[in-house]
C-alpha cells in the first residue's frame, strides 16, 4: 500500500492528464493505468468556470483522489495562491507544489518550493513537493512534514529517464516519507528502475500522453510499476564482477 498522510492506495502510478490527443484517449488511458491519484494543473482546470472546457471533464473524477498541481507558479506566493484555489473549489487537500526556477529546464526553485510547502503545510494541506533529486533538500522538504517527496528522474517532459539512480537511491534510504519519482520517465524500463530503486511510486504524465499510443502505454507503465515493485520486494542478486556458473557441477558423478 502507498500512505500519503491519511489517505492509503494500491496502485502506486500517480498520473498526469494533460497532452492528451483528445479526451478519449485520455479517459482510457487513465482507466487502463489503474491509478488512482490524478494529477492536474490548477491553472488549467477553470474550476470555476462550468461553461469552460475543463481537463477532466470526460473522467469520473469521483472514482480517483485528485492532486492538484500549482505548475506556471515561479514564487512561493503564486504556488499558495494556486493551492487555495484548489482547495477553494472543494476539490482535494493534497497539493503538489511545483514552483519553477528556470523555464528551459523547468527545474524547481528550492528556496520558493520550501517556502511554499512550509506555508501550506501550516495552512493544512498534505502537500507533496516536486523537488530536484538533491538529498539535502529532500531531507529538510521531510523535516518541515511534508506527506510525500516527489524528486524529478530528470526534467519534466524530457523523457531522459532516472539522470542520477544513486542521488535517488540516496533520498530514498534516508526518507521516512513517501519518495515518488516524478518527472522525466520516457519508457517503462525508467518506471521499473524508480520502483527497483525503492521509489514508492511514480508521477508520469508525457511518457503516456505523448506516446503512440497512449492507452498501450498506460498499461505498460502500470505493469512495469508492479513489476519493479515486486523485484524490489523480492530482494534482486548481488551484482559480481565475475561469473559463477548457474549449473554448478561440483558433487556430480558425470563431470
Ligand atoms: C503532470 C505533472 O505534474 C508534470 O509536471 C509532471 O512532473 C510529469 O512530468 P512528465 O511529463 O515528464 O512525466
Amino acid at each position: 500500500m502507498l500512505k500519503i498522510g491519511p489517505y492509503e492506495f494500491s496502485s502506486r502510478l500517480l498520473l498526469g492528464t494533460g497532452k492528451y490527443p483528445d479526451f478519449e484517449t485520455q479517459k482510457e488511458a487513465v482507466n487502463v493505468s489503474e491509478t488512482e491519484i490524478l494529477t492536474f494543473s490548477v491553472r488549467r482546470m477553470n474550476i470555476f468556470k462550468p461553461d469552460q472546457p475543463n481537463f477532466l471533464e470526460k473522467i469520473d473524477v469521483e472514482k480517483y483522489s485528485l492532486l492538484p498541481n500549482t505548475a506556471g507558479a515561479k514564487t512561493a506566493d503564486e504556488a499558495v495562491r494556486t493551492a487555495k484555489l484548489a482547495k477553494a473549489s472543494g476539490l482535494c487537500d493534497m497539493i503538489k507544489v511545483e514552483v519553477i526556477g528556470d523555464e528551459k529546464t523547468l527545474l524547481p526553485d528550492p528556496v520558493e518550493t520550501l517556502k511554499a510547502s512550509e506555508e501550506l503545510l501550516n495552512e493544512g494541506f498534505i502537500v507533496l513537493p516536486y523537488t530536484s533529486d538533491d538529498v539535502m533538500l529532500a531531507s529538510r522538504l521531510e523535516e518541515l512534514g511534508c506527506h510525500a517527496i516527489m524528486p524529478g528522474a530528470s526534467p519534466i517532459g524530457s523523457g531522459q529517464g532516472i539522470i542520477n539512480p544513486l542521488n535517488l537511491s540516496f533520498i530514498i534510504e534516508k526518507a521516512n516519507v513517501p519518495v515518488i519519482v516524478d518527472a522525466g520517465i520516457g519508457s517503462p524500463k525508467d518506471a521499473a528502475m524508480a520502483m527497483e530503486l525503492g521509489a514508492d511510486g511514480v508521477l508520469l504524465n508525457t511518457a503516456v500522453s505523448g506516446a503512440e499510443h497512449p492507452v498501450k502505454m498506460a498499461r505498460a507503465m502500470k505493469l512495469a510499476i508492479e513489476a519493479g515493485r515486486l523485484g524490489y520486494e523480492a530482494g534482486r542478486i548481488p551484482r559480481k564482477r565475475y561469473a559463477t556458473a548457474s549449473s554448478p557441477t561440483e558433487g556430480m558423478s558425470i563431470g
